[in-house]
């Protein structure tokens, strides 16, 4: 049988990237999905804007919903200062295998935890399972219809507070509508819209930044 996508994205990463150097591994993605085959990574002009986010917030604690081949994750734990974690969610087994061996060879598997299973299952186990009171950042990637019960579960599970942020992609392409309808309504957030394009395309699409209140 077959590779899949996201297997020969990883043997482009062991092939052309320098194990250890994030940066590296971020650039040979970018250049596979440019190059040979997009893939629905973050990209680096959305992922620009993610990581002056990253920067600025600065988290002690950072949530990311779909990992898928592990190129936010790596975009996202470079910035983290040291003893800060970040937690993944990825419920495809085949996803996340490939996902662990990127984060490995970009050398950041101390700062991330990798979690496999649904993101509706996981998050109200986090308080007790991985000792988390809230999250500083959450980055929102997964699929399109789930971003809202999952930011309602959040706030349920009391693992937000205020001054929490939320990043959520593609809210334009492929386009979450309830979740944005939501948080630019809602009292209890800020938000805020971050034009960009769809990764490695021309294509209008945006990351939403939405503050939680409290
Ligand atoms: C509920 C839940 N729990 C844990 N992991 C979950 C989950 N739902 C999805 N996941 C995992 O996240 C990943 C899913 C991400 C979904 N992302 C997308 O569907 C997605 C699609 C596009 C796109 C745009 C235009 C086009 F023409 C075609 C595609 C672009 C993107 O940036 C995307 O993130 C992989 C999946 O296994
Ligand atoms: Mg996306």
């Amino acid at each position: 049988t077959g590779s899949t996508r996201p297997q020969r994205l990883l043997k482009a990463v062991q092939k052309n990237a320098t194990k250890g150097d994030p940066q590296s591994v971020i650039s040979t993605i970018d250049h596979f999905c440019r190059r040979c085959e997009w893939a629905m990574n973050v990209g680096d002009e959305k992922g620009t804007i993610l990581d002056s986010v990253v920067c600025e917030v600065s988290p002690g604690s950072t949530l990311e919903l779909g990992t898928y081949c592990g190129y936010s994750t790596v975009r996202i734990a470079r910035l983290l200062a040291p003893g800060t974690k970040l937690i993944t969610l990825e419920f495809n087994p085949d996803f996340a295998k490939v996902a662990r061996q990127v984060i490995e060879f970009a050398g950041l598997q101390e700062k991330v935890l990798l979690v496999e299973g649904p993101s509706g299952d996981i998050i109200p186990k986090i308080k007790e399972q991985f000792g988390i009171t809230t999250f500083d950042l959450v980055f929102l990637d997964h699929w399109k219809d789930r971003y809202l019960p999952d930011t309602k579960l959040l706030e349920e599970c009391g693992l937000l507070r205020k001054g929490s942020v939320l990043m959520a992609d593609n809210v334009i392409c492929p386009g979450t509508p309830d979740y944005l309808a939501y948080v630019r309504s809602s009292p209890k957030y800020d938000s805020k819209y971050f034009k960009s394009h769809l990764e490695y395309t021309k294509v209008e699409d945006g990351l939403e930044k939405s503050v939680y209140l409290g």
